[in-house]
């Protein structure tokens, strides 16, 4: 992989479309490779996603293979869908061996709150310290709390992502953990624990595909795999772009079902033009 692209601090409120941009040809010129241990209702999506924005995804997960495989590639994703106990020690161990190789990793909680077990396991993998944690409200609500959700629709949100209570969960869940968190919704935020912007790209009918969330992580570990000195802004322009490409595929689309190859081709097809005038990122 080529230099990764140093985007100047001074940047970062004025041209979020450029930023975005530049986070898209980097994935495109450098073709990350992102290994993924992800659940297997988003297996097929969340590949077809990275390989749309350009980079290189692996759905490696034997305890076997990550001491030997996981040192080679550019970001991990670790995705809790489909938890059980027997994928756990290859969960932390894939993120002990990116902390060791300095690679940044990326956590999916999928409905944290919904068990004792899988809340458990969630706040295990936050001590590992991923570099972005990217839930929808219930999620980063569970985690912050630390307790398990007696409403919890399982992988869907019953939280609005840009109440109060979820922007100042995320910020605190932030503070406490070091990592960048990320809460999806209507507006996307994104906060380091300081800072929080919002991303107001996407269309509600990504709701009706299961595991776009999941692949809007998996496109968040890509776009930090370029630029993993700044995973705020990188979190940010991923969550646009993915939302983006869901406009301009809506544009084109039926229903859920087209939606999904739709979002997929105009991932693929997304040009400068179009990322410079339709990217809406911005303080909240
Ligand atoms: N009301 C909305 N309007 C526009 N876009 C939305 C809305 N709600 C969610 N999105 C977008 O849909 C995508 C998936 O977010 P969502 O919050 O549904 O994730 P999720 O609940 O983790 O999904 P899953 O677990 O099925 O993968 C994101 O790109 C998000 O920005
Ligand atoms: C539906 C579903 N159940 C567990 S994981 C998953 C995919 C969306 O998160
Ligand atoms: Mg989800």
């Amino acid at each position: 992989m080529e230099e990764n692209p140093q985007i100047p601090e001074e940047q970062s409120t004025e041209s979020w479309p450029r930023q975005a941009w530049a986070h898209l040809e980097s994935v495109r010129a450098a073709a990350p490779l992102i290994q993924c241990i992800t659940n297997f209702v988003s297996m097929d999506l969340v590949a077809n996603v990275l390989l749309s924005a350009g980079a290189s995804p692996a759905m490696i997960h034997s305890v076997e293979e990550i001491p030997e495989f996981t040192p080679k590639i550019h970001a991990l994703y670790i995705n809790v869908g489909t938890l059980t106990p027997d994928w756990l020690p290859a969960m932390k161990m894939a993120a002990e061996v990116a902390n060791q190789c300095n690679k940044p990793w990326v956590l999916d909680p999928v409905a944290a709150g919904a068990s004792s077990f899988r809340l458990r396991a969630c706040l295990d993998l936050l001590k590992l310290k991923p570099t972005v944690v990217r839930g929808n409200g219930s999620e980063i609500m569970a985690l912050f709390k630390g307790s398990v959700d007696q409403t919890s629709k399982g992988p869907d949100s019953t939280h609005d992502s840009t109440g109060d209570d979820v922007i100042g969960a995320a910020k605190s869940l932030s503070r406490s953990t070091g990592s960048v968190v990320a809460v999806s919704g209507a507006v996307d935020i994104v906060t380091d624990g300081a800072r929080v912007v919002g991303s107001a790209n996407g269309v509600p009918m990504l709701q009706k595909i299961t595991a776009t969330g999941c692949s809007v992580t998996a496109l968040i570990a890509a776009f930090v795999a370029v630029d993993p000195s700044h995973p705020l802004e990188a979190t940010a322009t991923a969550l646009s772009i993915f939302g983006l490409a869901g406009e301009v595929g809506m544009g084109r689309a039926r229903g859920p079902g087209s939606l999904r190859a739709e979002l997929i081709d105009a991932l693929h097809g997304l040009d400068r033009d179009t990322v410079h005038r339709m990217v809406k990122i911005g303080n909240v």
